[in-house]
C-alpha cells in the first residue's frame, strides 16, 4: 500500500464532516440554552447546524459544497447584516464553541487547535463587523482557505517546538 507523505487538511485531520456536524450541532444546542446568546439566536432554523459545518468544512479545506449550494462567503456575512453582535456575544460563542470542541474529545493537540482558534477569532470578527449598522457586503469576496499556519502541519520530531 502507498503511504501518502504530504500535510493533511485541518478538515481531514479533524475528522470531516461527520466530526463538524457532531461539533455544530452540540454548539448550536449550547447556544440555544445560553441567557447571553439563546435570544440572540431565536429565529435559527434546524439547518444552521449543518450550514454552519458545510461553512467550516470549505474553510478548513474540504469540498466546496458551502460555495456551489449556499452561496459562499458573502451569503455568510449577509445573515449577519444588522444583527448588531457585540464583543461580549462574540466571546462567548468562541467559549461555547471551543468549549463543545473539548468536551467532544476531537483532536487537541496544540497544532490544530492553534489553527481552529486563529480561524475562529478572524471569522468572529468580520461576524462581528458585518453586523453593525452600514456594513455591506462585498459581493466577490473569495472563501478563506485555512491551514496550518506558522506550525506548518501536524507535530513531527524534529520540527520547531518538538
Ligand atoms: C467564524 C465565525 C462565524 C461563522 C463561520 C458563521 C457562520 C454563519 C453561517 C454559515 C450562518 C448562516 C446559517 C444558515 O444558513 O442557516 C450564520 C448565521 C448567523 N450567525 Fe454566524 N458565523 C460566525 C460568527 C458568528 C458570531 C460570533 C455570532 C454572534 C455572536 C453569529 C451570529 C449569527 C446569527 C445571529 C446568524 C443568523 C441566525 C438566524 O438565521 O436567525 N455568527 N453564521
Amino acid at each position: 500500500m502507498e503511504v501518502s507523505m504530504s500535510t493533511p487538511t485541518l478538515y481531514d485531520w479533524l475528522g470531516g464532516i461527520d466530526a463538524l456536524n457532531r461539533l455544530t450541532q452540540e454548539f448550536y444546542r449550547r447556544v440555544r440554552a445560553d441567557e447571553l446568546l439563546g435570544p440572540v439566536f431565536a429565529g435559527m432554523n434546524d439547518e444552521h447546524p449543518r450550514h454552519v459545518a458545510l461553512f467550516l468544512a470549505e474553510v478548513m479545506g474540504g469540498p466546496a459544497l458551502y460555495s456551489q449550494e449556499h452561496g459562499g462567503h458573502p451569503a455568510m456575512i449577509r445573515h449577519h447584516l444588522n444583527k448588531h453582535l457585540s464583543e461580549p456575544m462574540r466571546r462567548r460563542w468562541i467559549n461555547l464553541l471551543m468549549d463543545s470542541y473539548t468536551d467532544l474529545g476531537l483532536p487537541a493537540d496544540p497544532e490544530f487547535a492553534s489553527s481552529l482558534v486563529g480561524y475562529l477569532e478572524w471569522g468572529s470578527r468580520l461576524a462581528v463587523m458585518n453586523s453593525q449598522s452600514g456594513a455591506t457586503v462585498w459581493e466577490n469576496a473569495p472563501m478563506p482557505r485555512w491551514g496550518w499556519g506558522e506550525t506548518k502541519g501536524p507535530y513531527s520530531p524534529g520540527k520547531p517546538g518538538s
